[in-house]
């Protein structure tokens, strides 16, 4: 499939943004593992949360996740200390190429039965639950941080509790703060004793009435519309974001006001800031540098905001999106070109854009690379690329289902090709 998007002239309007996927998967995950009764509410309706509800509800003996990285590696762990059950764990081709065996080291050094029932080091996976003592354990900071994660959700229900201690550089830090922050939410006791080490006392999860965020990443492709939207009175509105969100991506606003966007938010009838009001602030910088090791899903949507807005940039911290759905230094690179923008990588780790152009050929589409960020930050281009075509447009059902309706309800025309 294709989609052929035309951009109205004038952006005005309310998204309705999914719920965080990573939220919901951690609140579902913790919830079967405090035996819960009371669901979450407002779970996202995406791909990767989807799997993770069926797979809990159903309890088959092959289980399915599909695309979803969070749902591989949190439920690895979680199957590996359900008592008396085998499950094998699988997903999608690009799946069975996302590393895993530092999350099997870890859980088989904690005593658990895991065989790779494939390659050696990827999924799928053969799981017998039993319980585990826990203890303390080294794990590599630098490779994932959803298996630090994984590891800790179970953390409370081990004999000892567990004490992880990280080494090497501390990748997507804010994903552990969240872990943390959301067991605590449903009682454990877990928490960071210094920089790499964290501790997590054995202490069974309270189950209790929960409410899911928005999306602060989902959020970040109607501020890539802002940033490049032209018109005068341009507005979009979000609801349901925190302003003290623990989610690490809701530096987007932070970022997007260096982009021309401000960020305003104003309280519900509750008094809870969670409406945010999107406009032109008028002032951009001339380049922009950062580091996107803390935020990388944000990448996407910057690469094609600055090349597009025509401000040169330098991206570190990118050396884990080549094991993403897809290498994603190398899709965008391929992709900008298409648009007339040549980015080069730094040791696959970097991206930088010096302002080079190449002639555009963007004929044939968009190539989304069954990657759902390819689709959602490449869609807004239709703004300054008239009758933009996305290729495969159907893989943002992983994190924002309905997003080309939203954009239809935006007023942009979508035909499908
Ligand atoms: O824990 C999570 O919810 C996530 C952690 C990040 O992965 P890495 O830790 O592999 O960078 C992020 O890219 C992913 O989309 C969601
Ligand atoms: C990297 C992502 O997801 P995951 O690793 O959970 O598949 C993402 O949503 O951008």
């Amino acid at each position: 499939m294709q989609y052929e998007i035309t951009a109205p002239k004038e952006l005005k309007h309310t998204a309705i943004l999914p719920a965080s996927k990573s939220i919901s998967n951690r609140a579902l995950v913790i919830h079967a593992l405090a035996g819960g009764s009371i669901l979450p509410e407002n779970l996202s309706d995406c791909d990767d949360t989807e799997v993770i509800i069926s797979a809990l509800r159903d309890n088959p003996y092959e289980i399915n996740i599909k695309a979803a990285g969070t749902a591989m590696r949190f439920m690895t762990a979680l199957l590996s200390v359900k008592e008396g059950e085998e499950h094998v764990l699988t997903g999608t081709e690009r799946m069975k190429h996302r590393p895993i065996h530092v999350l099997v080291d870890a859980l088989r050094y904690l005593g658990a039965d895991i065989t790779y029932v494939g390659e050696e080091g990827f999924p799928p996976l053969l799981i017998k639950g039993h319980r585990l003592d826990g203890g303390l354990l080294e794990v590599p900071g630098n490779i994932s941080s959803q298996f630090i994660s994984a590891l800790l959700m179970i953390g409370p229900t081990l004999q000892q509790g567990l004490t992880l201690r990280l080494k090497g550089d501390i990748i997507s830090r804010p994903y552990i703060d969240m872990t943390l922050w959301t067991m605590r939410e449903f009682g454990a006791d877990a928490e960071w004793s210094d920089y790499e080490t964290i501790t997590v006392k054995s202490q069974p999860y309270h189950d209790r009435a929960y409410r899911i965020e928005n999306d602060w990443s989902g959020a970040s492709y109607w501020y890539e519309m802002m940033a490049l939207a032209t018109g005068d009175d341009d507005e979009v509105i979000l609801n349901g974001l925190m302003d003290a969100s623990k989610q690490g991506d809701s530096s987007v606003r932070y970022i997007f006001s260096l982009l021309g966007v401000k960020t305003q938010f104003a309280t519900t009838e509750q008094g809870i800031p969670t409406k945010v009001t999107l406009r032109h602030s008028g002032r951009c910088v001339p380049r922009l540098e950062y580091d996107f090791v803390n935020s990388p899903d944000l990448t996407q949507t910057f690469v094609v905001t600055c090349a597009l807005l025509g401000v040169p940039f330098h991206f570190r911290g990118l050396a884990t999106l080549k094991i993403k759905e897809t290498d994603r230094i190398s899709a965008l690179k391929t992709e900008m070109r298409k648009l007339g923008f040549v980015i080069y990588d730094i040791n696959d780790s970097e991206l930088v854009w010096d302002g080079e152009r190449c002639e555009p050929d963007y004929a044939d589409g968009i190539d989304t690379y069954e990657d759902h960020r390819m689709a959602l930050a490449f869609a807004p281009a239709a703004l300054r690329f008239p009758s933009l075509r996305i290729n495969h447009p159907e893989v943002v059902t992983k994190s924002y289902p309905h997003y080309w309706d939203d954009l239809r309800h935006c007023g942009f025309q979508i035909q499908q090709r």
